[in-house]
């Protein structure tokens, strides 16, 4: 069992109980529910930067990065510091995240939000929407062809958009259908947790033009991305980086600035 597989056995279990807690009816009338989400994806192919910057407490590979600072401050940097949008991780277990997390951070700010979570059930879909998000992650790893499908589709119908994830061939080619707007390769490995940039450009020749290419994992350089720009990436997911210092809006905008 891989540490992906050990969060999503959790992560049944988890989606079993808010169901029950929270019903799909509920959510629906959040406030949020009928916000108009902005686009990831637009906002990636219009930028110069391409930086989707994140909200990580902690994670199975690093233990903790950083559980002192506040959600809102951190949104708020990274907003002032011109990045594309937010990945904001709400996995608790795993990551130390949690969807008040999202909520806050959409209480101050305007630009793109990602759910960051292990998505097994629609649920979780409008969850995000509940909660604030603009974007859903899938993971191609966890999903069938038909359940991406089914929740590419549903995230559309609600005005999200989506990126799906993919760490090597297989994945990718079981994946690619209209309904995503952007593809991402994860440049770790889940079961060594080793990063290399090389599974971003190995795969940037099978991902068709139609979508918008995002490198995740593993950067934590101009240099990273300069090399990646010429395999057609536009996106670059960056964590730890950022969030292992004490101020990662200030980082984001060094980091920007150089670039
Ligand atoms: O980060 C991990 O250790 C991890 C382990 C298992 C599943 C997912 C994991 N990370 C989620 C992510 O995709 C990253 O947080 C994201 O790409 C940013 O990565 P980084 O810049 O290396 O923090």
């Amino acid at each position: 069992m891989n540490i992906l597989d050990k969060i999503v056995a959790d992560k049944f279990k988890e989606v079993a109980l808010r169901k029950q807690l929270i019903p799909a009816s509920q959510l629906e009338q959040s406030v949020l529910f009928d916000r108009k989400s902005p686009s990831l994806a637009t906002a990636l192919s219009t930028s110069n930067s391409g930086i989707i910057a994140e909200h990580k407490r902690r994670s199975p590979s690093k233990q903790v990065i950083n559980h002192t600072l506040n959600v809102q401050d951190v949104a708020t940097g990274y907003e002032n510091a011109g990045v594309c949008g937010m990945s904001v991780l709400t996995d608790g277990k795993y990551f130390g995240g949690s969807l008040d997390d999202l909520l806050l951070a959409r209480a101050v700010s305007k630009f793109p939000l990602l759910r960051k979570e292990f998505i097994i059930d629609e649920y979780q879909i409008l969850e995000a929407k509940a909660y604030g998000a603009d974007v859903i992650l899938l993971i191609a790893a966890v999903l069938t062809r038909e359940e991406i499908k089914n929740f590419s589709e549903f995230a559309k119908s609600l005005g999200l958009d989506v990126l799906l994830e993919v760490h090597n061939l297989e994945e990718l080619e079981k994946s690619i259908m209209p309904s995503l707007d952007m593809l991402g390769v994860n440049n770790r490995n889940l079961k060594t947790f080793e990063v290399s940039l090389d599974t971003s450009k190995t795969l940037s020749t099978k991902i068709p033009d139609d979508f918008v290419k995002v490198s995740e994992s593993g950067i934590s350089s101009i240099d990273a991305i300069k090399e990646l720009q010429p395999y057609g990436y536009k996106g670059f997911l960056i964590g730890e980086n950022f969030m292992k210092t004490d101020n990662p809006g200030a980082s984001a905008t060094e980091f920007i600035k150089n670039l």
